[in-house]
């Protein structure tokens, strides 16, 4: 994708825009619907949240943006264009702490797909890692392995590595779900101190109503399977810090009533 078309999503026009997306895997004796007829935009520097019960399809929304599934219905556009395919525009970070890979360090596993990906000579990939690391503060750990890692460093360079490609959209599948809770908060202002520093986009997969509200500054309510759009929540003005405060705890009630409670005749939008 050119500068230019991501410049002009900047400008007012979506960067990225689902519509009416039906995913469906077909297996020997089912066909099974992930999603019904999902639309929605992402705007350039959107911080913004799926968020579903298990099972709702959050998963296969993010693989058919990385191009790795295809809609049976409806397409994904990246900045006016459809996705058909996966490319370094979007890069994904998993839940898994072993996407690293184990042989290399973690500069080099930074470096490694910038190379292959054709985007840096291996110098200038190096350069460009340091620089990545040094924004998820793990500079004194670039010489290091993967297994001398905890699990929240791991996915610090599984970061790393997705933003140094630059792409136009992170994909972030319930990225901290596996650590501990204190781990997992960290991560999270971590991840929030990267946004302003940068302003990337970002889609994020979580199932945790307070992890969409800290994390995000939109949310995509999705209905229990097969997920439908249930409805769409400005949360930008949210951080840890007002966690436990009467607003915080209002919108996380409201949330929850609109993912698991009948849903309203014409639906919830704001
Ligand atoms: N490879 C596959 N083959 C067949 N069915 C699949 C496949 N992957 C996902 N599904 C089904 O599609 C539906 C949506 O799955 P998906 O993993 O996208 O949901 P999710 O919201 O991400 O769930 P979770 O929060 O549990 O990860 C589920 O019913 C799931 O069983």
């Amino acid at each position: 994708m050119s500068a230019e078309a991501i410049a002009d999503a900047a400008i007012g026009a979506p960067l990225l825009e689902a519509r009416g997306v039906t995913l469906q895997y077909k297996t020997r004796q089912h066909l099974v619907t992930a999603t019904w007829r999902v639309s929605f935009d992402v705007f350039s520097g959107d911080r913004f949240i799926l968020l579903g019960p298990s099972g709702c399809g959050k998963s296969s929304l993010l693989k058919a943006i990385g191009g790795y599934i295809q809609p049976v219905e409806g397409a994904f556009r990246l900045a006016g264009s459809e996705v058909h395919g996966p490319g370094p525009d979007r890069m994904m970070v998993f839940q898994e702490f072993d996407q690293l890979f184990a042989w290399k360090t973690v500069v080099d596993n930074v470096a490694f797909p910038l190379v292959m990906a054709g985007r840096a000579r291996p110098k200038e990939a190096r350069e460009r890692a340091l620089h990545y690391l040094e924004k998820v503060n793990l500079t004194k750990f670039r010489d290091s392995y993967p297994h001398m890692l905890s699990g929240g460093m791991k996915q610090r360079v599984a970061i790393a590595r997705a933003m140094a490609m630059e792409p136009a959209v992170l994909l972030m599948d319930e990225p901290f779900a596996a650590l501990d809770a204190l781990t997992r908060r960290r991560m999270q202002d971590e991840l929030l101190e990267l946004w302003d520093t940068t302003r990337f986009t970002v889609l994020f997969v979580t199932h945790s109503i307070e992890e969409a509200i800290v994390v995000g500054s939109r949310i995509l309510l999705l209905s229990p399977h097969p997920g439908r759009v249930r409805a769409e929540l400005n949360c930008a003005a949210y951080d840890h810090e007002h966690e436990g405060s009467a607003a915080f705890t209002a919108l996380q009630r409201r949330i929850h009533h609109m993912l698991f409670e009948e849903r309203q005749p014409g639906g919830d939008h704001e």
